[in-house]
């Protein structure tokens, strides 16, 4: 396991300068029969199905991704006990969170080494570095009311409320073994205040990513221009890499250029399929006019512009990562061969 604020450019050293997050976990959970339609969304599978959790990490890991992230992203305190789960019990399933990643972890570790996974034809994927990112989603995606895609909380949710919310889970998870905090699709600037200053005061150990999410390729979701959101992520020195997920692929490129500008920590990406999800009747809808779908093609691109951490959030799936992870090594091969 990478220890402290190093993780990443640890991670970034070792991998030559760039690494391969995984792709979305709740789709595929669904794609692979999960009925995600629940308040805690994928969360839910900590309980009924935690082999399948596992199965989609190894998937992930067995398609090159360095970085899984694990099931909590909607698995809170507050909406444990709605369903009538205590604390202690809660507190129990966001450590089988990430219980769960580093077995799929280990499992890959021992038939990666035993050379049993056909499937590695490279050798230097055998030696790459793994982590393990604890989710942690947004106070709008606890509500799952859409709030996540619109970051409007409505003027009776301060600062105060945020940490509040999110104080308890952000330590159990700082402990549970995890790498590092993956703070997700961040759709506002109060809730990235808010993360900042929890991992100052409650002195967190591990280090985090901040990762927003925007519908505009200038703003987060909420409005809040990009620049001032990653200039708090910036700020703050648990904070080891910044960038954008679930959002469509043609934003991408502007918004790491905005973040360029504010920052140098490394920058991560992980896009959406450019489908928008409908909140009212629970289900993807394609958008009309621009090819989203094969995103692979932009990742030379979005490698250029700056981003070092490339994967694929909801409805991506490990086809997309395995091609992710093709089209970064070729990239960084021609590099070898241009530049000795
Ligand atoms: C709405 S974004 C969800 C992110 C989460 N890591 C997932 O893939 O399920
Ligand atoms: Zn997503």
């Amino acid at each position: 396991m990478v220890e402290s604020s190093a993780a990443i450019t640890d991670l970034l050293r070792q991998c030559g300068g760039y690494a391969v997050i995984d792709g979305g976990l709740a789709t595929e959970l669904e794609r692979h029969g999960a009925d995600l339609n629940d308040p805690l969304w994928s969360a839910k599978c900590l309980m009924t199905s935690p082999h399948l959790i596992r199965r989609v990490h190894l998937d992930y890991l067995e398609a090159g991704a360095n970085i899984i992230i694990s099931a909590s992203y909607q698995a809170t305190l507050q909406g444990f006990v709605a369903k009538g789960i205590s604390r202690e019990e809660g507190e129990a399933l966001l450590r089988k969170s990430v219980e769960i990643a580093r077995e799929a972890r280990d499992i890959y570790c021992d038939r990666a080494s035993k050379g049993s996974w056909d499937v590695i034809g490279d050798p230097k994927a055998l030696k790459r570095p793994l982590l393990v990112a604890a989710s942690v989603g947004s106070y709008g995606a606890y509500l799952a009311d859409g709030s996540e895609y619109s970051g409007i909380y409505g003027d009776a949710v301060t600062l105060e409320t945020l940490k509040d919310f999110h104080r308890r889970r952000v330590q159990v998870l700082a402990d549970s073994g995890a790498d590092l905090i993956a703070f997700e699709t961040i759709p506002n600037k109060l809730e990235a205040m808010a993360y900042a200053e929890i991992l100052e005061e409650e002195n967190i150990k591990i280090p985090a990513w901040f990762s927003f999410n925007s519908k505009d390729g200038i703003n987060v979701v909420s409005g809040d221009p990009i620049s001032d959101c990653a200039a708090i992520a910036d700020s703050c020195d648990r904070v080891v890499a910044v960038g954008i997920n679930c959002t469509a692929p043609r934003y991408i490129d502007g918004l790491v250029r905005s973040i360029k500008k504010v920052t140098t920590k490394p920058i991560l990406i992980y896009p959406n399929s450019g489908e928008t999800y409908d909140p009212d009747r629970k289900e993807w809808v394609p958008t009309t006019g621009v090819a989203d779908g094969d995103f692979v093609s932009y990742v030379g691109k979005w490698h250029d512009s700056g981003a070092s951490l490339i994967g694929g959030c909801c409805r991506t799936t490990p086809n997309t990562i395995r091609a992710i992870s093709k089209s970064l090594s070729s990239q960084q091969d021609s590099l070898d061969f241009v530049a000795p």
